[in-house]
């Protein structure tokens, strides 16, 4: 395909999302009826889009053609050569859309940052000085990190693995056995380090969550919402204990067996009704069902898809969770409550609500990360019990 021809696709696939659908349907719906598009095609076209909506509303908030104009206007492209017409491309704007992107944008604050209205006073109250800076870095694209299974292999021999099949990286700054992709992360997943279990895709703030977390040897970890398992593996690559995983929907954790398996750890994978006759356990991982404001450079779609309704119902959920992985904790052990959210009503609040209602636990560990070159957003409250001897 011709970059006019991608562009014209990101245009259809935009207005399908503007008119309701889901991004990731609509890109696969596109990829599907458009079997002429290559692997490499295919790329461009997703990177036109989440590109567009990172920055929907400071794009002007447009049908899928002014988008994606504003959007190459704003990157230098001389709009003449994709907006032509030939070979697919999308038509000529018109002395209209011409006319609009003449003119400057007038833009409120939320607009500015790509933040929807409302959510506007939440972020600032959640986030102070720190709130416009976490709102840009979600305007631009993350990088793509990776866990060295260091039970396997050393982080260089990992590195020169993943060299051979193109795919380069170097060592996170701050964060233990972590990998920085730094060129064709779309290699990744047919690397032979990736397919044989040396390497993990995984944030550099989760990896550091979880290494955050005292984990003595021998001890009993439950992943209490492991979803895929990432966390769960995480543990088991770290530390020499057991290590369980649940889900209230089972179903999400089809992989781990085969994850696990590639990576040389056993996890035990437990039903919701499986988990009481576990308990105690050491420590309970609580990787809460979150908005994902943290990571909103990964999934922008999920950004303008939030509303008051759906974050209040979320921290109802959160609200529920702590306090049933709580019961699950034996009398020494830890509760660690994390998200992959910068919201104060999702991390903060669920903490002093549920110290409140537990007067028995108290903080022992708190770290926020916003989101940056380092890493997505992740917010981790790691609690104990008072007064146990
Ligand atoms: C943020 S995701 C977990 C991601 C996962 N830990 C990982 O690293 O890939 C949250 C998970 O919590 C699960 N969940 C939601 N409500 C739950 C509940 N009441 N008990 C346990 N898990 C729950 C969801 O099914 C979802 O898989």
């Amino acid at each position: 395909m011709t970059p006019g021809a991608r562009v014209a696709a990101a245009i259809t696939v935009l207005d399908q999302i503007g008119g309701g659908a889901f991004a990731e349907q609509a890109l696969t719906g596109w990829a599907r009826a458009s079997r002429f598009a290559g692997a490499k095609d295919r790329a461009a076209v997703r990177d036109h889009v989440f590109d567009v909506l990172r920055c929907r509303r400071s794009l002007g908030e447009s049908d899928g053609r002014l988008l994606m104009a504003r959007l190459l206007q704003r990157d230098n492209v001389d709009l003449s050569h994709i907006f032509n017409g030939l070979d697919h491309a999308p038509d000529v704007l018109s002395e209209t859309e011409a006319a609009a992107l003449a003119l400057p944008l007038a833009l409120s604050d939320a607009a500015a940052c790509d933040l929807p209205d409302w959510l506007w006073p939440v972020w600032q109250a959640s986030l102070g000085a720190d709130a416009l800076q976490a709102a840009q870095a979600q305007q631009a694209r993350a990088d793509v990190f990776l866990r060295v299974n260091q039970r396997r292999i050393t982080l260089a021999a990992a590195m020169a693995a993943l060299a051979q099949d193109g795919v380069t990286a170097q060592a996170h700054d701050t964060v233990d056995g972590c990998l920085r992709v730094l060129d064709n992360p779309r290699r990744i997943r047919t690397a032979a380090a990736y397919l044989t279990g040396l390497v993990e895709l995984q944030d550099a703030a989760s990896q550091r969550a979880v290494q955050m977390v005292p984990v003595a040897a021998g001890a009993r970890v439950l992943d209490y919402c492991a979803g895929g398992g990432g966390k769960a593996l995480a543990f088991a690559d770290r530390h020499v204990a057991d290590i369980f995983a649940h889900d209230i929907a089972p179903a999400r954790m089809a992989d781990l067996p085969d994850r696990a398996a590639r990576a040389g750890v056993v996890i035990t994978r437990l039903a919701p009704d499986q988990v009481a006759d576990h308990a105690p356990f050491d420590v309970v991982f609580c990787d809460a069902p979150c908005s994902g404001s943290g990571t909103w450079r990964r999934s922008p779609d999920a950004k303008w898809r939030l509303t008051r309704d759906r974050l209040d119902a979320l921290c109802a959920i959160q609200n529920d969770v702590i306090g049933r992985a709580a019961t699950f904790v034996a009398p020494q052990g830890l509760l660690a409550y994390a998200t992959c959210s910068v919201l104060q009503d999702e991390n903060d609040a669920v903490i002093t609500r549920f110290l409140h209602c537990n007067p028995a636990w108290s903080v022992m560990l708190r770290d926020q990360r916003l989101p940056g070159p380092d890493g997505d957003g992740f917010f981790l409250s790691v609690l104990a019990q008072n007064n146990i001897s």
